[in-house]
């Protein structure tokens, strides 16, 4: 968020249903993307300062980012409430912060001049930050509706208007935010009600779609060019995994989404997809592909693989079983020290009871995983190690991600802190990129289902497989573990690109097609049977 703001493709990822937001004229958006530096640059230099994260929490809703807004607004909420106990090091630091801040400016303001008398002992000075802290608390609770309100969590936006009322049953605004909600919430109950009654809508996407917000997928403006496309270098590597795991193709730019179509030259875009290097006949392997991050709702499967245990193999380290020498090594050398002796039981609690691949418990044990392995590559930033940097998502995409404050920003912090970072302190592990992870996560992993367990992995050459709707190349998995088989369906010619079917059925229409695909394409599905299929008006 220190890096300039680039003007050029900006889009907000902000889709409130009840007050669509609207880009900021240009001087407000000005004004407001230079108080963003201004603000990272002041928890940069004081990270346990509540009040710098709940101006920047402001500062980045108003500019269209609410899912980052929140992150802020939660971490204020965190220094404040600790800070109030002052028993723990995090209390004393942010209360210490706070002490600092307010004494300076009753120095150095001359409009506080007349009030320095109020903070000339430690003693006076800490009543007043006490009574600071008080107002700063109610400011935080109400940023974090405004923010709930934003990213259309109408379900949280209710769950925490009436833990308001709880909490500060002397103020007068927050009983009228609980009527908004449920009002809120009656209408969205009531027309997602009226679709599946009409048969637009499954039950299941309706109570899903009720009770969660949904944020749009964006390249955040202060992102580095290297955070929103890949470079050559990454393609030379990759084409080397794939000579490592393949005999009969590799990695290289597609033109699938090279719309116009009298452009004949190779992509230019950061757009990459699998082709054949020689002919293969059907049922041939393309490749065999190990899972680098894998999870399943047992917490009985192997750490590395999602494999049965037939026998158990330990590390030195700690009690943690895998299947092999193979998994208990891979382990240790890509994540396990980052989780060694650490407790995520209230992650792998969350996720035995997971019963569909879905599930977005089993994305956070997922987060986890990925998270672990960032830490061990620790010269580079999280969006640049080698599973994350590979993993695309759709930004040009009108379907929302799917957004809660439990799973997306509560969970995420927790973990962050059982891993040992510091989430005030570490700008590597801010919202922004989280989020980012997420996005990538989502467009790139897949569902398993191991011995009925439900889980969801990230296979790293999986991941570069374009989608057609008549594919040439399935894959598939044993029960035994997450690596997977892709194989060809059809013959097919050498230079040929290698597809795969991102859905099931696909004897659905064009148009269910559509919709199903929108969540990873973004845009309509270019495939030659979608190109040959698509209605005439849309050609
Ligand atoms: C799993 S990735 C595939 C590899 C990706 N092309 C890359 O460069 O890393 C999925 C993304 O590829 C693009 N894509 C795949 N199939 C497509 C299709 N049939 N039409 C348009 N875009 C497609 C979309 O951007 C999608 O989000």
């Amino acid at each position: 968020m220190d890096n300039p703001w680039r003007d050029d493709d900006f889009s907000a990822s902000s889709a409130c249903e009840v007050a669509p937001y609207e880009i900021l004229e240009p001087e407000r958006l000005a004004a407001e993307s230079s108080d963003l530096q201004t603000f990272t640059q002041n928890i940069a230099e004081q990270p346990y300062d509540p009040e710098s994260w709940l101006l920047r929490a402001r500062c980045l809703r108003l500019l269209g980012f609410p899912e980052l807004a929140l992150g802020d607004a939660y971490k204020a909420r965190l220094l404040v409430e600790a800070s109030q106990e002052k028993s723990t090091p995090l209390g004393k630091k942010a209360f210490l912060a706070l002490c600092d801040k307010t004494r300076l400016l009753h120095e150095t303001d001359p409009r506080l001049a007349a009030w320095k008398h109020l903070v000339s002992t430690t003693a006076l000075l800490e009543k007043r930050v006490v009574a600071e802290l008080q107002e700063l608390e109610l400011q935080v609770w109400s940023e974090l509706m405004e923010g709930l309100m934003a990213s259309n969590a109408c379900s949280d936006y209710l769950t925490l208007s009436q833990e308001a009322v709880l909490r500060f049953p002397q103020d007068a605004v927050f009983p009228s935010e609980v009527l908004n909600a449920k009002s809120w919430f009656k209408q969205r109950d009531d027309i997602l009600r009226e679709q599946v009654n009409a048969g637009e809508m499954s039950e299941e996407k309706m109570q899903a779609t009720l009770h969660n917000g949904g944020v749009y997928p964006v390249a955040y403006p202060w992102m580095r060019e290297d955070f929103v496309s890949r470079e050559d270098s990454f393609l030379d590597g990759c084409k080397k995994e794939f000579s490592v795991r393949s005999t009969n193709s590799t990695v290289s730019r597609s033109a699938i989404r090279d719309v116009d179509e009298d452009d004949d030259a190779p992509s230019s875009g950061d757009v990459l997809g699998a082709f054949a290097t020689k002919s293969i006949a059907p049922a041939d392997t393309v490749l065999v592909d190990s899972t680098v991050a894998g999870v399943t709702s047992s917490a009985e499967r192997c750490p590395t693989c999602c494999g049965r245990i037939m026998e158990e193999i330990l590390n030195d380290c700690c009690s943690v079983p895998y299947c092999s020498t193979d998994c208990s090594k891979t382990a240790l050398d890509t994540f396990h020290a980052s989780v060694c002796g650490k407790d995520f039981g209230f992650l792998t609690s969350a996720a035995e009871s997971a019963q569909l691949t879905t599930d977005l418990s089993l994305d956070s044990v997922l987060l986890l995983r990925v998270l672990a392995l960032s830490m061990q590559e620790p010269t580079l930033h999280p969006l640049k190690t080698s599973l994350l940097n590979r993993l695309t998502p759709t930004y040009k995409n009108d379907e929302l991600i799917i957004f809660n404050f439990p799973d997306h920003i509560v969970t995420p912090i927790r973990v962050l802190g059982e891993l040992g970072i510091d989430v005030f302190a570490n700008a590597a592990y801010d919202t922004w990129v989280l989020h980012t992870i997420r996005c990538r996560l989502q467009n790139n992993k897949h569902g398993q289902t191991l011995d009925g367990f439900p889980g969801t992995a990230v296979n790293p050459l999986y991941s570069m497989f374009n989608h057609s709707c008549a594919p040439n190349v399935d894959w598939e998995h044993g029960d035994s573990n997450s690596t997977l088989r892709m194989f060809a369906l059809r013959d097919v010619e050498e230079g040929e690109e290698l597809f795969i079917s991102y859905i099931r059925p696909l004897t659905m229409d064009y148009a269910e097609r559509q919709e199903s695909l929108l969540p990873w394409l973004g845009m309509e599905c270019e495939c030659e049977r979608c190109k040959a299929e698509r209605p005439p008006t849309e050609a």
